[in-house]
């Protein structure tokens, strides 16, 4: 997508980031699409309006977060964000990022129970036998991993490979922060209903004041597990509705019923689309308690 005063340098699978048109390289310009992946596809047609409402979780979470983050908030200074993309884009301070994913886990499951299974461990941590997936864990790991080239999968790698990559201090404050963030925002979901089950913060260092600064989108369902903590606990239910993604389950289960998970996954109908993004709202009102950005969804 063009922007007005600004250079599109790379695509994600469901944000694109942008910098400055006319070279500067004091900012970034994040701009979440309204794409949706599962199954390591994106899939088709856009979810009108998941864009804003996950910016505005991420912003939500972000000003509830006693650590400095990349967001400009004086925007005298920086470059104009295009009307087109206001809603869906952060403005950020560019910033030396770590090349560190730092995954926390709450619950054991995806890669982390993976690897679980083939090694009794994650990321070096032993943990106890037994576990299946989606157990809750007694205290929350972190489990970071090195950022494979974009696109590609990242790295499990253990804490003492973190120091080897970052050295000593960083690593041990991206540990304690990715810790200390992930229990607070837990504790804060659990109170609405929402075990957050994983998630994955990254950090940058300011080149200006050489501070660790809290970057990227936060705590949003693209970057983390919710789960509706009833049906979670709800242990007559079969493990794939216990474990079920807040946001994703509905298109999950269509394309189950729909896709052979051969060649590309069919376009999404409809009243799924519509479902999914019903999803995404009430993920937002569960959790921040207010009605997220309106937007147009197509029926
Ligand atoms: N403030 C910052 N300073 C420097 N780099 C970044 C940065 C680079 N990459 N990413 C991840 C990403 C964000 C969006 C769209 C993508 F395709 C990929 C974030 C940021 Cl946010």
């Amino acid at each position: 997508m063009q922007l007005a005063g600004w250079r599109h340098i790379y695509s994600g699978k469901v944000r694109d980031l942008y910098t400055p048109a006319d070279g500067s390289d004091a900012h970034l310009l994040v701009v979440a699409s309204n794409r949706v992946s599962a199954f390591d596809h994106v899939l088709e047609p856009p979810i009108p309006g998941k864009g804003a409402l996950l910016t505005a979780l991420s912003n939500w979470w972000f000003a509830r977060i006693d650590l400095p983050n990349h967001l400009v908030d004086d925007r005298a200074a920086a470059p104009e964000v295009p009307a087109e993309v206001a809603d869906r884009a952060m403005l950020t301070r560019r910033l030396e990022m770590h090349p560190i994913e730092c995954v926390v886990r709450g619950a054991l499951t995806g890669s982390g129970y993976a690897e679980y299974e083939r090694t009794g461990a994650v990321c070096g941590i032993e943990l106890p036998a037994g576990l299946r997936d989606g157990d809750l864990l007694d205290t929350p790991i972190y489990t970071p991993a090195y950022k494979a080239p974009l696109g590609e999968h990242d790295e499990n790698i253990t804490f003492a490979r973190s120091v080897e990559l970052v050295g000593e201090d960083v690593a041990t404050a991206l540990r304690d922060a990715s810790l200390r963030l992930f229990t607070a925002a837990r504790d804060l979901a659990a109170t609405r209903g929402v075990v957050l089950a994983d998630t994955k913060f990254e950090f940058g260092r300011d080149p200006l004041t050489g501070e660790l600064v809290l970057a990227d989108e936060v705590l949003t369902s693209d970057s983390s597990r919710y789960w509706d903590a009833s049906a979670y606990h709800d242990t007559a239910l079969p493990r794939q509705d216990r474990l079920a993604s807040f946001d994703k389950q509905i298109v999950r289960n269509w394309l189950s019923e729909h896709w052979d998970r051969t060649g590309e996954p069919p376009a999404l109908p409809e009243r799924i689309v519509a479902q999914t993004y019903e999803r995404y709202r009430e993920l937002y009102v569960r959790l921040t308690g207010g009605e997220p950005p309106y937007a147009p969804v197509a029926v």
